[in-house]
């Protein structure tokens, strides 16, 4: 496996740039809180690592992973943001009804990024089962969240330079 023993996290190769001058949004799902209050705290202390400041960093819960797409509307809709970071952990179950929802989630974010053309990023876990999803939630295989809060400001910055 590809990504057998590896920090997915590990952007020390990556120039992360200073977050000072931006501000978050970080909608976080409710379902498996464990593992989402994991990538939240991955998410808002690399944020802060990197300059932002905790009144520059708005964070909301939803019920599930499904209204993520929702959360992040209502922010970039209410809100002054130059990104948002949507958290979830979807955990296959008996049914398909894994497959709607993270399907959903990652087409909605999309579209929503689009809509404001504003970074929002996909913090989604979507895993086999819970051992996966802690492993990617500050375990062997690093932090979706951290890797989240990276992408957030490498793309607010991108944003902002090519505004001019
Ligand atoms: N099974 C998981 C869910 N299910 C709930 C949905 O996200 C949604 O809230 C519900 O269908 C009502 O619209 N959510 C997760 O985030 N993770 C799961 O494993
Ligand atoms: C991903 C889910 O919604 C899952 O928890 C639901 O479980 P099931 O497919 O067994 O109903």
């Amino acid at each position: 496996m590809s990504t057998q023993h590896k920090n997915l996290s590990d952007f020390s190769g990556s120039e992360i740039p200073s977050a000072l001058a931006y501000s978050f949004g970080i909608v976080v799902a409710e379902w498996n809180a464990e593992i989402t209050n994991a990538l939240y705290q991955g998410a808002y202390e690399n944020l802060i690592k990197y300059g932002a400041t905790a009144e520059n960093i708005y964070t909301y819960q939803v019920p599930g992973s499904f209204e993520l797409t929702a959360g992040a509307d209502l922010l970039l809709k209410n809100l002054k943001l130059d990104a948002v970071i949507c958290l979830g952990c979807v955990i296959q179950g008996e049914t398909r009804h894994f497959d709607f929802i993270c399907n959903a989630v990652a087409n909605g974010v999309s579209n929503v990024s689009i809509k404001y053309s504003k970074p929002v990023i996909f913090g989604v876990l979507t895993t086999d089962n819970h051992q996966q999803a802690f492993d990617r939630a500050g375990g062997k295989h690093g932090n979706k969240g951290d890797e989240a809060a990276f992408t957030a400001i490498k793309m607010a910055h991108l944003a902002e330079t090519l505004k001019g």
